[in-house]
C-alpha cells in the first residue's frame, strides 16, 4: 500500500498543476503582444498629466504619436516639451471629443490608428446633492460619450487596416471606476460605464485582432488633480487615500506596459492589483496565472474588501458625528 502521506503530497502538488493546465487551456481571449514601435499611437487628453506622460513615453519607444485635446496652446506646449525631452515631434490636433463630427475629422487627418488611447477626462468631486446637472452631464459626456465618439470614429479604419497585426483600443478609467467612492457619483458612473463599453467591445472586435485595455489609476499627480483638490469633499480625500498616490510618469509606464501585453484590466499599484482581482467579475482574462490567482484569492479579497468598506463607513459616521 502507498504511504498515505506521500499520496496526499502528490495530490497537493498535482491538483494545482492540473488546475493551471486547465486554465491555460480555457482562458480567452488568448494572450497577445501589441508592438508600438513605428506604429501610430493616438492619445486623447495628450496635452496634460497622464496623457502627456504617455505621449512622451510612446514617442521615446519609437511610436508615431498624435495627441488630441481642445486647447491649442496647451497642445503646442506639450509638443515642445516632448521635443525637448526626446528630440521627437508628435502631431497635435485640437478637437472636442464631445463633437462627433470634429472627432471624425481629427481621426481622418491623423491617419490609420494602431493604438487608440481614450484618456481624456474631467473630474469634479462633489456630493450629488451639491453638484449641478451641468457638471454631472459634463463628466458623462467627456469621459463616456467622448470615448464612444472616438471608438466609433476610429474603428472603421482600424478594422480595414491592410496589415493584420494586432492593434489596441485603451480606455483610461480610474480606481473610482472599480469601486464607488463618496463624492464621485457622476465620475464613478462615467468610469463604470467605460467598463461595460470595454467588455462588450472586446467581444465585438476580437475577430479583427483588436484588443481592449482598461486602465485603473489611483490619485495621480497631474494638473487635473491639483484643480480637483481645490474643492474636494474631505471624505473623498480620506477614502481615496486608501490607495497611494502616483506620479503621471509611473501611471503612464504601467498603462503602456499593460497595453503592449494586451491586458484587459491594467492596475497601476499594489492596491490596484488587489482591487482588480477583487472586481474581476466576468471580465476577460488572457493570463492563466492571473486567472489562477483570481480563483484562489477570491474569498480572501472579498474579506479585505469588506474591511475597507468597514473603515470607509466608519469615516463617514465619524464625519457626520463631527458635523452635528
Ligand atoms: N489625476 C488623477 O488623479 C486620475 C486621473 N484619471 C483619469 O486619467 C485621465 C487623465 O487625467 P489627468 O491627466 O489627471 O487629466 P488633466 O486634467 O491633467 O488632463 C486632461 C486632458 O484631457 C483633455 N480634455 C479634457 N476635456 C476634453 C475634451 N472635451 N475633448 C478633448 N480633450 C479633452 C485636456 O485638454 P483640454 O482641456 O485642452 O481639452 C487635457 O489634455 C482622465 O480620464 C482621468 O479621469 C484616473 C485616475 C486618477
Ligand atoms: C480588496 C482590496 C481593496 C484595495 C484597496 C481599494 C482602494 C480604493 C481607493 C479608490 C481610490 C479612487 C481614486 C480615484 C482617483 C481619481 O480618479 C480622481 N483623482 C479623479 O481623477
Amino acid at each position: 500500500m502507498a504511504d498515505p502521506n506521500l499520496s496526499f503530497l502528490a495530490l497537493a502538488i498535482l491538483l494545482p498543476i492540473f488546475f493551471l493546465l486547465f486554465l491555460k487551456l480555457i482562458v480567452r481571449p488568448r494572450p497577445i503582444r501589441i508592438p508600438i514601435k513605428s506604429r501610430h499611437v493616438f492619445i486623447t487628453g495628450g496635452s496634460s498629466g497622464i496623457g502627456l506622460a504617455l505621449a512622451r513615453q510612446a514617442a521615446a519607444e519609437g511610436a508615431r504619436v498624435t495627441i488630441l485635446a481642445r486647447n491649442l496652446e496647451k497642445l503646442e506646449e506639450a509638443k515642445a516639451s516632448i521635443r525637448l525631452s526626446t528630440g521627437i515631434d508628435v502631431a497635435i490636433i485640437s478637437a472636442d471629443v464631445c463633437d462627433f463630427e470634429a472627432v471624425k475629422e481629427a481621426v481622418a487627418t491623423a491617419g490609420p490608428i494602431d493604438v487608440l488611447v481614450c484618456n481624456q477626462g474631467v473630474f469634479v468631486a462633489q456630493e450629488l446633492e451639491n453638484q449641478e446637472m451641468k457638471e454631472i452631464k459634463g463628466m458623462i459626456d467627456v469621459n463616456l460619450i467622448g470615448s464612444f465618439n472616438l471608438v466609433k470614429a476610429a474603428l472603421p479604419g482600424m478594422k480595414n487596416r491592410t496589415d493584420r497585426k494586432p492593434v489596441s483600443i485603451a480606455f483610461m478609467s480610474s480606481q473610482a471606476g472599480q469601486v464607488g467612492i463618496y463624492g464621485y457619483t457622476a465620475y464613478s458612473a462615467s468610469k463604470f460605464g467605460l467598463r461595460g463599453l470595454a467588455e462588450a467591445l472586446q467581444q465585438e472586435v476580437v475577430a479583427d485582432n483588436i484588443h481592449v485595455s482598461l486602465i485603473f489609476p489611483p490619485d495621480t499627480d497631474t494638473p487635473g488633480l491639483v484643480e480637483e483638490n481645490k474643492r474636494k469633499p474631505r471624505l473623498t480625500s480620506i477614502i481615496a487615500a486608501s490607495s497611494g498616490a502616483m506620479q503621471a510618469d509611473e501611471v503612464a509606464k504601467k498603462a503602456l506596459d499593460g497595453i503592449k501585453s494586451g491586458c484587459f484590466m491594467v492596475p497601476c499599484n499594489l492596491e490596484g492589483f488587489l482591487l482588480s482581482i477583487a472586481t474581476a467579475g466576468l471580465s476577460p482574462q488572457r493570463s492563466y496565472l492571473m486567472a489562477f490567482v483570481e480563483v484562489i484569492s477570491a474569498g480572501l479579497l472579498r474579506i479585505a474588501g469588506l474591511c475597507f468598506q468597514w473603515t470607509w463607513y466608519g469615516s463617514i459616521e465619524k464625519w457626520h458625528a463631527q458635523q452635528k
